[in-house]
This record gives structure tokens, sequence and C-alpha cells, in this order.
């Protein structure tokens, strides 16, 4: 049988995972698609001594593989914008079959991409671009297809959950895990867009897109980071039967969507808080199935590379059965919504406050009138011991569900006061997750 050929560009931790992946399960990759899936060129600046690419045909310059006549499939894991956006639009502008692990280019400019891709008729699939080695892109557009989605919310950051994790369990110094993930290969190139959200931002722009048929929307989503979670905020919030965790929250609310990232204090009880280390959790909240939730390695080489690989399989049976090339959010052309995405201001949630203030009579009645001028309700208050020598204590609050934009207000006025230390730190609270 005629083979399908692969063209790998990047040979980095995705790139060798992949070749390795695909020529050590050649044999039973073959049974499963009908067709030998081989790789033909390899565009690499270098070899990377985890994978022996001897036999195979190697470039130095990855638009040899996108121009290839006998590639039909374009791995792009370059990662990047430019470079990586250009190569992938002269693959389908040469009539080839994308396959790629980039989320940052898929959130940021998967709408042309896409468009481009539907006036070739070719595929552009991206399952390692979320959640890595879970499969969580087949799942939403293919397993939950019947259904309304309600909401989604996941843990879709490995480097994050990782450096939470281990902060909270072993109180390792942040700087510390993060050089760990970068050596484990779980880190982006620049691990600002893991440390700030922007990485988590970018998967649920994708997942968003698929479960509510919405173009992708990253410059709209709310984005925040774990850079601002301290040791103290994790003993606090486990002391009130809470975790901190990074999620990514995509939510159909009755005027329009909430995308939002950041930390979120989960009931200690519930399966997303409990999910530790380098892996990824998506919990889907959908109106036939209920509720679904996935677990799995959310980075590294061979997780990545099985979702790769997948992919590349889907494509070949597809070449081998030929059918309407699947639209690549999977509604058909011209059916994508045009629903809003809320403003943070318009979301609700329940709240954590750490307030850092001077022990003294009155300031906890000054805090607590703020919040009840503002129509906030308290679910917990505490004062804790004094920490620092400035005479200072932390009082921790937990809030009952209250609109973002009334309780930024009220920060602000209990900021203005005079025995507060700005800023305050407010995390969100979520009890569906
Ligand atoms: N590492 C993971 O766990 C993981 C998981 C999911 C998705 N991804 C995504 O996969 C992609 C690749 O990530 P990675 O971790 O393998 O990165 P990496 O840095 O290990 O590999 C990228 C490789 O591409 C090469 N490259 C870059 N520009 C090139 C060019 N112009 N010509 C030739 N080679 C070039 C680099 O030299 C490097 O070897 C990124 O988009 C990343 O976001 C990574
Ligand atoms: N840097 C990403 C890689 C997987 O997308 C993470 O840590 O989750
Ligand atoms: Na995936």
């Amino acid at each position: 049988m005629k083979p399908v050929k692969v063209g790998i560009c990047g040979l980095g931790t995705v790139g060798s995972g992949t070749f390795n992946v695909l020529t050590r399960n050649a044999n039973s990759i073959a049974a499963r698609t009908g067709r030998p899936i081989i790789v033909e060129q390899i565009g690499a600046r270098r070899d990377n001594p985890a994978s022996d690419t001897s036999t195979t045909q190697m470039t130095r310059d990855i638009f040899d593989v996108a121009r290839n006549p006998d590639v039909d499939i374009l791995v792009e894991l370059i990662g990047g914008y430019d470079v990586a956006k250009e190569l992938i639009l002269t693959a389908i502008e040469h009539g080839k079959h994308v396959v790629t692990a980039n989320k940052a280019l898929i959130a940021e400019h998967g709408n042309e991409i896409f468009q481009a891709a539907r006036e070739k008729n070719v595929v552009v699939a991206y399952e390692a671009a979320v959640a890595g080695g879970i499969p969580v892109i087949k799942c939403l557009r293919e397993g939950l297809s019947g259904n309304q989605i309600n909401w989604l919310a996941g843990i879709i950051n490995g480097t994050g959950n990782f450096i939470l994790t281990e902060m909270g369990d072993k109180n390792r110094p942040f700087e510390e895990v993060l050089s760990e993930a970068q050596a484990l290969g779980y880190a982006e190139a620049d691990p600002t867009f893991d440390v700030e959200g922007i990485d988590a931002c970018h998967k649920l722009t994708i997942m968003a897109a698929i479960a509510f048929g919405i173009p992708l929307n990253f410059e709209r989503a709310y984005t925040e980071g774990i850079s601002r979670v301290t040791p103290a905020d994790i003993q606090y919030a486990e002391e009130l039967g809470y975790r901190i965790k990074h999620l990514g929250i995509a939510r159909q609310a009755d005027e329009g969507v909430e995308l939002r990232v950041h930390p979120t204090l989960i009931p200690a009880s519930r399966p997303l808080a409990n999910i530790n280390g380098v892996l990824n959790s998506v919990v889907i909240n959908a109106d036939a199935v209920g509720e679904t939730m996935m677990v799995g390695p959310g980075a590294g080489a061979e997780p990545t590379a099985s979702s790769v690989v997948a992919d590349i399989m889907d494509i070949a049976r597809a070449l081998e059965a030929p059918q309407t090339t699947p639209n690549p959010l999977g509604f058909v052309e011209n059916a994508l919504k045009s629903t809003p995405v809320l403003p943070i201001g318009e979301t609700l949630s329940a709240n954590y406050l750490r307030i850092h203030a001077d022990d003294h009579p009155g300031v906890m009645n000054a805090i607590t009138q703020i919040l009840s001028d503002h129509g906030i309700n308290i679910d917990a208050i505490t004062q804790k011991a004094i920490r620092e020598s400035d005479g200072f204590a932390d009082i921790v609050i937990l809030t009952q569900t209250i609109k973002e934009s009334t309780l930024d207000k009220a920060i602000n006025k209990i900021e203005g006061l005079i025995d507060i230390q700005a800023p305050i730190t407010r995390i969100r609270v979520e009890t569906m997750a």
C-alpha cells in the first residue's frame, strides 16, 4: 500500500518525540490506518540525540518541507508566531494537510489559518495544542458533539500546576521549581507564557471556540497568572478547606460567554483540586452527558507526540476514504455564532481576600463596613497571627458570590484605608469545578 508521507518541521522536544513514536509504533499505526506512515523529510537546525534520524532525509530549510511534492502532511513543531504561520500557510498553499502543537499560533491566528485551509480543502489538526496528551479536542468536537456545553474548567498548564504543587507540598521556591520544569521540557520557550497564564489562555480560547461554536477570541479573554500566589495563600486556603489551582474557565452565561484564566480556590474534596504535578485535567459540563472529566499528562515529549501522531493518523484515514474536509472547529462554515465574550467585570464569583492590615482596634470593622456598603456578604473571616515585625497581620475573608466590578470598587475603597497595605490579594473561588 502506498505510504502516507509526513514532513516534520522542528526537532526539539515534541518533534523528536513525534519521530520516535511514529517509527517505534509504525506497525501498529499502519494496522490501524490501513496505510504505512513514514517520515519523508525533517526540517531542523540540528540533529537531536534523542532520535536516530540517520536514515531520514534532512534539510535545514523548513520551507523545503512545505514545498516538497512528496510530503502529504506537514507537522509544524517549531513554535512561535511569524515563521510558523508562514510555514503553515505555505504548506496549505501547496495543498498539504497540517498538524501542529502550536496553541499560541492557533489561538491568535487560527481564524485566518482555518480560512486558508478551507479554501484549499485541507485539514489543520491541533490536538496536541490543548492539554498535551489528553484527547480533549476530539472529546469536545466529536465525542460530545451532540451536547450543548454549559461550562468547562481545566488545569491546562502543566508547568503552572507543577509549580503550585511543589510550592504547596514541599514549600520549594518558585524559581527552583520553574527551572526544573524547563529542564524536563514542560515550559514554553518564554516561560512567562506559563507563569502569567498566557499559555493557559491560548488553550482555553481554543476549547471555548469548539465548545460554543464561536470564533477564536484570545484577545477578549481575561488572563491572570500564578506569580502573585504566595505560600501563605496556599496555607490559608488549605485551612479553609480549599486548594489553589490555576484554572481556565469558559461558561455560557445569559448575555454571553465567560472566558477567564486565573488562580482559583476549589473545595479540597472536588476532583480538580487533587490534580497535581504536571498533570492536566478538563471537566466539561454539558446538557446530555452531564459532567465528564479527563486527566493526563499535559506536556512532555511523548505525551504530546501521542496527540500529534493521532492527528496524523486521522488525516491518513481521511486520505484513504475521502469525505468532506472537516471544519477545524467542528462547525460547518458560516455556523459560528457571534456570541460576545463578557468583560471580566460582568462575571460572578465568590472570592478569597487576603488583607495585610495594621493590627489595632477598628480595622476589621472598617473593612466589613465597606464590604457591607457594597452589598457583599461574608462567608468566613479570620485574622491570622502577626507574621511580621511591622505589627501587621493577615486578615483572610471569603466572600459570597458577587459581580466582579462591585468587588473591584470595594477593594479599591479598602486599599484606601490608612491601616491597609495595598495591594490586597484576591483569588476567585469556584465550587462547581
Ligand atoms: N514541550 C511540550 O510539552 C509541548 C506540549 C504541547 C505543545 N507544545 C508546543 O509544541 C511546539 C514545540 O515545542 P517544543 O517543546 O518541542 O519546543 P523546542 O524548543 O524543544 O523545539 C522547537 C525546535 O524547533 C527548532 N526551530 C525553531 N525555528 C526553526 C526554524 N526556523 N528552522 C528549523 N528549526 C527551527 C528549534 O531549533 C527547536 O529544536 C511549541 O509550539 C509548543 O508550544 C509543546
Ligand atoms: N508549557 C506547556 C506545554 C504544554 O502545552 C505546559 O506547561 O503546559
Ligand atoms: Na490534547
